[in-house]
C-alpha cells in the first residue's frame, strides 16, 4: 500500500491499490442518435499500468474514457470495474459510487468550476476532502504531498485564476489523485501545452505510481521509453482499430492518418 493509500487506509474499508475494467459490447450512443463508441470488448488489467487511446477528433476517444471511468453508462453491452475480487457495475448507482472513488478523473476541461471559487488552491483542494471527512492532519498530510509532487507549493495561497495553464494541468491531476484512487482516466492531459510544459506535465503524471488510462493527441509522448506507456488502443470511427505496443501503435496510426489525408484529396480532386 502506498503513502497516501495507508492515509485513507482509514476511510475506506478496501483501499484498492488497481483495478481491472472489462468492456463486453459496450457501446454508447449519445440521446440524439449519434454514436460515440461501436460495441466494443477489451480488458485493461493492472499490469497494463499506462495505456494511452490515440485517434483523430470525433473518433470516440472521450466516450471510450467516459465508459472507463463511469461518467457515461453503456447504451448496450456491459462495463465491469473490478477491484479487490469485487465487479461494480457503473451504470448502477450504488456501484457508481464505488466506481467514482477508484478512478479519479481528469478532464480536458482542466480544473473544476468550484476550484475557482476557492480563495486559493489550497482551499480548492482541501474543501472537498473536508467534506468527506478526512480529518485536518491527514487532509494537511496529502496536500503537501501532492503539491510537492506536482510542483505546486510555490502557488498554494494562489487563487486558481492566477495560475498558468502547465500549473492548472498539474492542479487538475493533483485534484484526481486527492480522494487516492486507485486509477486515473485521464482525457488529454497535456492538451494545449507548449512542449516543455506538456514534457513536465507527463512527467509528474507518470513518475506517480498509478494505473492511468489517457486519451493524447501527442504521438511523441507515448513513445518516450521514460513514460513507460504499455499499450496503446487506436480508435477510428468508433470502434477500436488497433491495441498493441506504442510504436507499433504510432505507425498503425500514422498509415491511418496518411490514407484519410490521401483519400480526402482525391475527393477534392
Ligand atoms: N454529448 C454528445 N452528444 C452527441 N454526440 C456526441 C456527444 N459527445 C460526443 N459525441 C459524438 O460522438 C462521437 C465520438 O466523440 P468523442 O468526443 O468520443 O471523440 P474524441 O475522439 O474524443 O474526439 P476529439 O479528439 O475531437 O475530442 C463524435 O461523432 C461526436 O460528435
Amino acid at each position: 500500500m502506498g503513502f497516501f493509500d495507508s492515509l485513507f487506509a482509514g476511510k475506506r474499508s478496501t483501499p484498492a491499490s488497481s483495478v481491472t475494467f472489462h468492456l463486453d459490447q459496450a457501446a454508447h450512443m449519445y440521446e440524439d442518435g449519434n454514436i460515440g463508441l461501436e460495441a466494443t470488448t477489451l480488458d485493461i488489467t493492472p499490469d497494463s499500468k499506462r495505456v494511452a487511446v490515440i485517434g483523430l477528433n470525433g473518433a470516440g476517444k472521450t466516450t471510450l474514457l467516459k465508459l472507463l471511468d463511469g461518467a457515461l453508462a453503456a447504451t448496450s453491452g456491459t462495463v465491469r470495474i473490478e477491484a479487490d475480487g469485487t465487479a461494480y457495475d457503473p451504470a448502477v448507482k450504488r456501484d457508481l459510487k464505488h466506481v467514482e472513488d477508484l478512478v479519479g478523473r481528469v478532464r480536458r476541461e482542466e480544473i473544476p468550476n468550484a476550484y475557482y471559487k476557492a480563495a486559493s488552491i489550497r482551499e480548492a483542494i482541501d474543501l472537498p476532502l473536508k467534506k468527506h471527512k478526512v480529518p485536518e492532519s491527514e487532509r494537511q498530510a496529502i496536500i503537501g504531498n501532492l503539491f510537492a509532487h506536482f510542483d505546486l507549493a510555490s502557488v498554494a495561497r494562489e487563487p486558481a485564476s492566477a495560475l498558468d495553464s502547465e500549473k492548472r494541468h498539474l492542479l487538475a491531476i493533483a485534484a484526481a489523485l486527492s480522494f487516492s484512487p486507485a486509477a486515473i482516466v485521464a482525457d488529454e492531459p497535456t492538451k494545449g501545452l507548449d512542449e516543455v510544459a506538456s514534457a513536465r506535465v507527463a512527467k509528474a503524471l507518470f513518475s506517480y505510481d498509478k494505473q492511468v488510462m489517457f486519451a493524447t493527441h501527442d504521438t511523441d509522448l507515448i513513445v518516450r521509453p521514460e513514460y513507460a506507456i504499455g499499450r496503446v488502443l487506436v480508435v477510428d470511427d468508433h470502434r477500436v482499430v488497433f491495441d498493441g505496443v506504442p510504436r507499433e501503435a504510432v505507425d498503425f496510426y500514422t498509415d491511418l492518418v496518411r490514407s484519410k489525408y490521401e483519400a480526402a484529396k482525391g475527393d477534392r480532386a
